[in-house]
């Protein structure tokens, strides 16, 4: 188990041809892309959590009925320190670095200083975000470093405080169907507020030739004043749908006061977020068009979520899906300490991940009394509860159990979907199967193998995709036995069969996120590619 997590990793920066077994589908042409930590251990030193790790990118590129491997870790800024120190100097989530130990005590001083307003890592180990022709890693501070998706370099590291006052912002952004990517972040305690922007990044800019990156057109669309100055919820994610932005400013929260004097209290960014299970969840409802929140005040029970799986408009409703916990124990649960070999008894969560959905109501009947539910969809059991004020106290529908590292066809972005590609976990995050859930059925589809752990599952259409799920799904497996060459999985996404597997004979870390690139040999082709993230 500990070698699964907290061991080393070695990069494959060259291809490496890999075995085929089985059919793959003839119009699958692309890269894999993914994201994940590779490196815990720098000399002496150790990172205490799963999340701190050096990321490592890597890829599997389908071409003419060949795979190939690589993989690459990302030369960021903080590699690049630690490597040469060799030993952690840059802090991370789960671990505080202190500068050089010999330093004297006015250096130190200064140090201590200097880390009131703490410049974070730009180790971008989450995820893989496209900005028109450009990719970058990310994470979820103000950093993101541009890569090529090809070599897997590590090209510019780009801060966003260079275009609006963001100090942390999502590793998963979303998309529109013009390629614009929006994203949300928090700017703290900036001009005595602290505030969540929404904001977009499009796809071309005029001045491409100029070598300036699409942010020097970043545009704030939306700016929600936090409930709290030093203290703004924490989220991973948000939702968004054809005319809205679903955001939850949940009572899982960054204690800014915490921050500001961890360094100095030798404690852990990771220390710095506190669930408030007293508190509430609020839900933002904001309309895309008039760039404003709606008035009334949603909100739920407490709870925290950190995918959101999809949203979309139904008859005057806005239907939202997201994966909900009780508490916070899912990023407890990674401290390297944690996942040795008595994982499975001593890392349970303390509650199961439950896939939510919420219902907005649009539309209120003015003399609607108070208790009245305002939700009017038949096809669900979620409830809104008209109160006093303005207020309204949503109740959710729960649709099953046990499901993570959700993904869906994402042509049904925003749009009223079927299907959930996920790993199932139960009462610990080991991925030892990734499912197909069927939302109208309530059924799933499940593969699993002997010793198999796997990545999150990607789904990729078929070229003319008729139905929802016409398409493959594209799954990074990892073996507990060390005789078992890890592979990249392809299902068939209707039936959830395997088509085809690519093994190569090295060893791959288990990763986050990431996305498929699409390439097609022919402009024709080439002309119907859309991200597919
Ligand atoms: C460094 C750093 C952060 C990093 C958070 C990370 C790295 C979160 C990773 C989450 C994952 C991988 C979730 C999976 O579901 C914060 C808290 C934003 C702010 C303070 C500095
Ligand atoms: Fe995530």
């Amino acid at each position: 188990m500990d070698m699964i997590f907290g061991k080393n990793k070695k990069e494959h920066p060259e291809p490496l041809r890999a075995k085929i077994r089985g059919e793959l589908p003839t119009w699958l042409h692309g890269t894999l892309l993914r994201n994940g930590p590779g490196m815990h251990t720098i000399g002496e030193t150790t990172y205490n959590h799963w999340f701190d790790g050096l990321a490592l990118l890597h890829s599997f590129t389908i071409q003419n009925g060949e795979v190939h491997y690589r993989s690459k870790y990302l030369r960021s800024d903080t590699y690049n320190s630690n490597i040469e120190a060799n030993r952690i100097v840059i802090s991370e989530f789960g671990t505080m670095a202190y500068p050089d130990p010999c330093k004297n005590i006015f250096s130190k001083a200064f140090s201590y200083l200097s880390h009131t307003i703490p410049d974070f890592t730009d180790n971008c180990l989450i995820n893989i975000m496209k900005c028109g022709e450009d990719f970058y890693a990310t994470t979820e501070t103000n950093y993101i470093r541009k890569i090529n998706p090809e070599t897997l370099d590590t090209l510019e590291k780009v801060d966003y405080r260079n275009y609006a006052n963001i100090n942390v912002a999502t590793s998963h952004p979303h998309y529109d169907a013009q390629g614009n990517v929006l994203n949300l972040g928090t700017s703290i305690v900036d001009k005595g507020k602290t505030k969540y922007l929404v904001f977009k990044i499009p796809p071309t800019i005029p001045e491409k030739k100029k070598k300036k990156n699409n942010l020097k057109h970043l545009e704030v669309i939306c700016s929600i004043p936090s409930r709290s100055l030093l203290n703004p919820s924490y989220y991973h994610s948000f939702g968004i749908t054809e005319n809205y932005i679903i955001f939850l400013e949940q009572p899982f929260k960054l204690d800014i006061l915490k921050m500001a004097t961890a360094y100095i209290r030798g404690t852990n960014w990771a220390s710095c977020l506190t669930f408030h299970e007293e508190d509430k969840t609020y839900i933002h409802i904001i309309d895309r068009k008039t760039k404003r929140t709606l008035q009334t005040k949603f909100y739920a029970d407490p709870m925290v979520v950190f995918h959101h799986v999809n949203a979309y408009e139904e008859e005057n409703h806005i239907v939202f899906d997201v994966i909900s916990y009780k508490d916070h124990s899912l990023y407890q649960l990674f401290y390297l300490a944690n996942l040795n070999q008595f994982f499975e008894q001593n890392s349970k969560l303390t509650s199961t991940p439950t896939l939510k959905r919420f219902v907005i109501p649009l539309q209120m009947d003015k003399d609607a009394e108070i208790g009245e539910n305002l939700v009017k969809l038949e096809s669900t059991t979620a409830t809104a509860l008209k109160e006093k004020d303005d207020q309204v106290y949503c109740q959710s529908e729960e649709l099953c159990e046990g499901i993570e590292l959700p993904r869906i066809n994402y042509a049904y972005n925003g749009k009223k979907y079927r299907y959930i590609y996920a790993a199932e976990v139960q009462w610990n995050p080991v991925p030892t199967k990734i499912l197909k859930f069927d939302i109208l059925t309530k059924s799933s589809l499940k593969w699993a193998e002997e010793h198999c752990w796997l990545a999150e599952p990607v789904f990729v259409p078929a070229p003319n995709a008729q139905q929802e799920d016409d398409g493959i799904i594209l799954s990074v497996v990892i073996s507990t036995d060390s005789k078992k060459s890890p592979f990249l999985l392809i299902l068939d996404a209707k039936r959830f069969t395997e088509l085809a597997r690519a093994s190569v004979d090295v060893e791959i870390h288990l990763d986050l996120h990431g996305l498929f690139i699409p390439s097609g040999d022919s402009p024709e082709e080439q002309e119907g590619n859309v991200l597919r993230n």
